[in-house]
């Protein structure tokens, strides 16, 4: 590592932040544009699919940090069998130290009844005891199925039909909870055992997430085969049974289209995008799927757009990816988040030459 780039990692937090709107991109953004959500599953969505073990100090150090740029919805961790998704263990203790911030909301991954139990049971059933640690700050949970029985029966040990029986009382108990309750439909475009789904298939299963009490859906791309012409096709298919306002899109980018399905999403209705911060992730029963796309690509290519994301401070996610990527030994995937770093050493290499130089 050169000295330059490592007096750059610890001058990191005193660093201005990256301005990268021009006047008339900011003059554009502020009169014409729509609020987006980003929903970042860095944390879990990325992280599950890690080879090492990740420990709890380091996600729940993740989780703050995304908290400080500004991202609203974090999805933490799950609650899943850590025989299937062994990275996921400890998300009780993850999100037990977390810091609350009050603009945030937290949420986690459940697939049956013990899931939510375990979630449950860190929860305040009645007033808190001011003498007791506060409780975790999780205010919604997600729930998950696939479009295919090939998928289902991989990640989950059952076909589509048994999941959405054994997610509907989860839903219902959640609710009865105070938990919102999100979806995810897998496998909506490609399946990696079955081959390419039928958009009517996808459009069955998120009705029936709706109906069982999901106030959103997400439809993932999870083996990231989809084009903005297959996406586009599923979401409008979907729309027949399901109002757009209900739907988010989640995208991985193995074949590089992340970004432009995005697009592609947004301008078929959807303002809820999944993201991962550095790219990070994929999940480990859709094999050779990469990460999601990197949130840092996603708002870098929303800038100065009719789509508002300006209450995410890009230069801040990218410096949370060059963390965790550091931190876990890996590349860090998104473009956006490279570009910027490289950019950065630069900007640092000319500022130490200009001092040499007085
Ligand atoms: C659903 C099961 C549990 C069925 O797995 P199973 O083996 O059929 O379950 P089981 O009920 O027979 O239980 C087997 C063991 O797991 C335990 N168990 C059972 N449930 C839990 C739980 N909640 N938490 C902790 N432990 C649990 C249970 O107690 C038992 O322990 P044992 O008696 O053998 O010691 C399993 O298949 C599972 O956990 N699957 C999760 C797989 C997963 O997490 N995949 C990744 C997330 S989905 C994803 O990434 C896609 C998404 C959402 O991002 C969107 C996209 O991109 O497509």
């Amino acid at each position: 590592m050169s000295s330059v780039v490592r007096a750059l990692r610890t001058a990191l937090p005193r660093q201005p932040r990256l301005c990268l709107l021009s006047q008339r991109q900011r003059y554009y953004a502020t009169s014409h544009s729509e609020p987006i959500t980003i929903v970042e599953v860095g944390p879990r969505d990325g992280l599950q699919n890690e080879k090492g073990v990740i420990p709890v100090s380091v996600k729940a150090e993740l989780i703050n940090r995304l908290a400080q740029t500004g991202l609203r919805n974090i999805e933490a961790g799950s609650f899943v069998s850590p025989k299937w998704v062994p990275q996921m263990a400890g998300t009780a203790e993850v999100i037990s130290i977390i810091q609350r911030l009050p603009n945030v909301q937290y949420s986690v991954l459940v697939p049956n009844s013990k899931g939510l139990d375990g979630l449950l049971a860190l929860l305040p059933t009645h007033s808190p005891d001011s003498s007791a640690p506060p409780p975790p700050p999780i205010s919604e949970v997600a729930i998950f199925t696939a479009a295919t029985d090939a998928f289902a029966l991989a990640n989950t040990n059952t076909t589509v039909a048994a999941s959405l029986e054994r997610l509907a009382p989860v839903a219902s108990a959640a609710t009865a909870n105070g938990l919102r309750v999100r979806g995810y439909v897998s496998v909506a475009v490609t399946c990696p055992y079955s081959g390419k789904v039928d958009p009517v298939r996808v459009r069955e299963v998120t009705s029936e997430l709706v109906n069982i009490g999901c106030y959103e859906v997400s439809l993932g791309d999870t083996v990231g085969t989809g084009t903005p012409a297959t996406v586009g096709e599923m979401i409008e298919e979907v729309k027949k049974s399901v109002p757009v306002e209900k739907l988010a899109g989640h995208f991985h980018d193995t074949y590089g289209t992340g970004v432009a399905n995005v697009l592609a999403s947004l301008r078929h209705g959807i303002r809820t995008i999944d993201a991962s911060v550095g790219g990070l992730g994929g999940c480990p029963y859709s094999p050779g799927a990469t990460g999601n796309v990197a949130t840092e690509d996603v708002l870098y290519a929303l800038q100065g757009s009719e789509y508002d994301v300006r209450h995410i401070d890009l230069g801040k996610v990218a410096e949370v990816g060059w963390w965790i990527s550091e931190v876990l030994g890996r590349q860090n995937t998104s473009r956006a988040g490279r570009a910027l770093w490289a950019r950065r050493v630069r900007e640092q290499e000319t500022m130490e030459k200009e001092k040499a130089r007085l």
